[in-house]
């Protein structure tokens, strides 16, 4: 048996380069230097810890026949990790037990996982190939499920691309996947839904939902501790990311590049990404723009505001859940008077229950009337595309399902471009959203309504006080 590191590494080579592509060869291969051989140890080392990760993910059957080839059956590999700044005398042990599983005779260099309070470190996750991965609360709501989330018209497209990524996460072309849309729309609820059905599915996945704030925090204090890598390799080994709430990574310049970092890696690592964001990419202000580029490559499926079934449906599961009856009548009012988004729908219902509870009153109409009238006087109205377009429908007096008519009638397009133009200036939604709610147009169509519409606003007399009167009803 030879026992020249160089030369039992070099037969190695041989072997592999006739089991990889060149790529890979020269991607994953090349860049390693043997260091040693002790006995039956081979000591290797790997420019990065992700590096590491990738030959323990891809190549560690591959590397296992070979050296046991070289060097007989127990022959063990050994992993000598190079740190960042490249000193030799940073270089750290990280040894891993090829084949045998003998935790005993392992150094570890723990991650710091920051999502554990009191032990900063997760226990060997990498140690013994094939059970090295990490055991972590994915952060999920149990109550978050695809069966409490109804579907409708609203969501259906959402949903549908959800639940294909949670059966073959990472294996369709729906990555990253982008739910987005108008806050209480239930993007968190349902980017949750595809972490738990995933979970279900895979058990073997390591899941993790983190909102954009929670990973800022953990950055920073990641940057303050010195643990940058830690960070970006605890990340780097989650097979399904949810990121809630992306848009509020805007501005964060740092944080961004190292999230950049972790999406290359997932992604090209065929893991799973799924962000939630209050705009569509196109739309987000101060990201980056080769992240905004990746965030393209997948899907962006918005959420719309439920239209009424779907509200009628969501109270009456709502209610069935806290176990309660509702007439039909009281579910009608609340879905007619309660328009804006999923949450106050359930804050509508919240308060009903409390009200009837404490005050020993009858869960019936007479009392929906009293307090949703309250509520609604007492939320500062939020306009709906919904609410807007029947206020330029009244105004016109047509019927609003003519807004969602094909037809070129001028009236009508007119009619359609105002609603537009108002659901730009009075909504948060996008343009995408506003015009899939007016008349299933592209977002196209509504920037060009906007445009004509502040046209006629400054060259059309009697066109200004329409839109002046219209206005004044909105703000009724
Ligand atoms: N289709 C639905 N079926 C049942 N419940 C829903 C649905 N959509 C939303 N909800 C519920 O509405 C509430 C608000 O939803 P969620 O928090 O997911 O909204 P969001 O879009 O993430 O809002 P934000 O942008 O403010 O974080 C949650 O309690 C959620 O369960």
């Amino acid at each position: 048996m030879n026992n020249n590191h160089f030369q039992i590494w070099e037969n190695c080579l041989t072997v592999i380069k006739d089991n990889v592509s060149p790529i890979s060869f020269s991607t994953w291969f090349q860049p390693i230097v043997p260091l040693k051989l002790d006995n039956e140890i081979l000591t290797l080392q790997v420019p990065s810890h992700f590096f590491y990760e990738y030959l323990e993910e891809k190549y560690i059957d591959l590397l296992r026949k070979t050296l046991r080839k070289e060097l007989g059956p127990n022959a063990k590999l050994e992993y000598n990790v190079v740190m960042e700044n490249n000193h030799m005398a940073n270089v750290k042990p990280l040894s891993v037990v090829v084949p045998g599983n003998n935790p005993a005779n392992t150094k570890n260099r723990p991650v710091k996982n920051p999502f554990s309070q009191e032990e900063p470190s997760i226990k060997n996750p990498f140690v013994i190939p094939g059970i090295k991965k990490l055991q972590i609360d994915s952060q999920l709501n149990p109550d978050y499920t695809f069966a409490n989330f109804i579907e409708g018209d609203c969501n259906r497209l959402a949903r549908s691309a959800g639940w294909a990524v949670s059966e073959n996460p990472g294996g369709t072309a729906f990555n990253p996947l982008v739910l987005y849309g108008d806050s209480g729309l239930g993007k968190t609820h349902l980017a949750q839904s595809i972490g738990l059905k995933a979970k279900e599915l895979h058990p073997e996945k390591t899941v993790l939902y983190v909102s954009s704030q929670k990973f800022q925090t953990q950055f920073t204090e990641a940057i303050r501790n010195n643990n940058k890598n830690d960070f970006l390799h605890f990340y780097q080994m989650i097979d399904i990311l949810i990121i809630d709430d992306i848009q509020e990574l805007a501005g964060k310049e740092k944080t961004q590049n190292t999230f950049f970092h972790i999406f290359n890696h997932l992604h090209q690592s065929g893991k799973q990404l799924i962000l939630t964001s209050d705009k569509a990419p196109i739309e987000l202000k101060g990201m980056e723009n080769r992240l905004l580029s990746r965030f393209k490559w997948g899907l962006s499926a918005d959420l719309q505001n439920p239209d009424y079934e779907t509200r009628v449906r969501i109270l009456q599961q709502k209610a069935y859940k806290d176990g309660i009856i509702l007439e039909a009548d009281v579910i009608e009012y609340i879905a007619t008077h309660v328009t804006n988004n999923v949450r106050e729908l359930e804050g509508a219902l919240i308060s009903l229950l409390a009200q009837s509870t404490l005050n020993k009153k009858e869960l019936n109409l007479e009392l929906a009337i009293e307090i949703i009238d309250k509520l609604v006087k007492n939320t500062k109205r939020e306009i709906s595309i919904d609410y807007i377009q029947k206020i330029v429908c009244d105004h016109f007096n047509m019927a609003v399902d003519l807004l969602q008519a094909k037809t070129r009638k001028r009236e009508i397009v007119q009619a359609r471009q105002i609603a537009m133009y108002f659901s730009k200036s009075m909504t948060k939604a996008s343009l995408s959203t506003i015009g899939s709610q007016i008349g299933k147009k592209d977002h196209a169509t509504v920037l060009h309504a906007c445009k004509t519409v502040n046209n006629l606003i400054d060259t059309d007399r009697a066109f200004k006080t329409q839109i002046d009167e219209i206005n004044k009803k909105l703000k009724m």
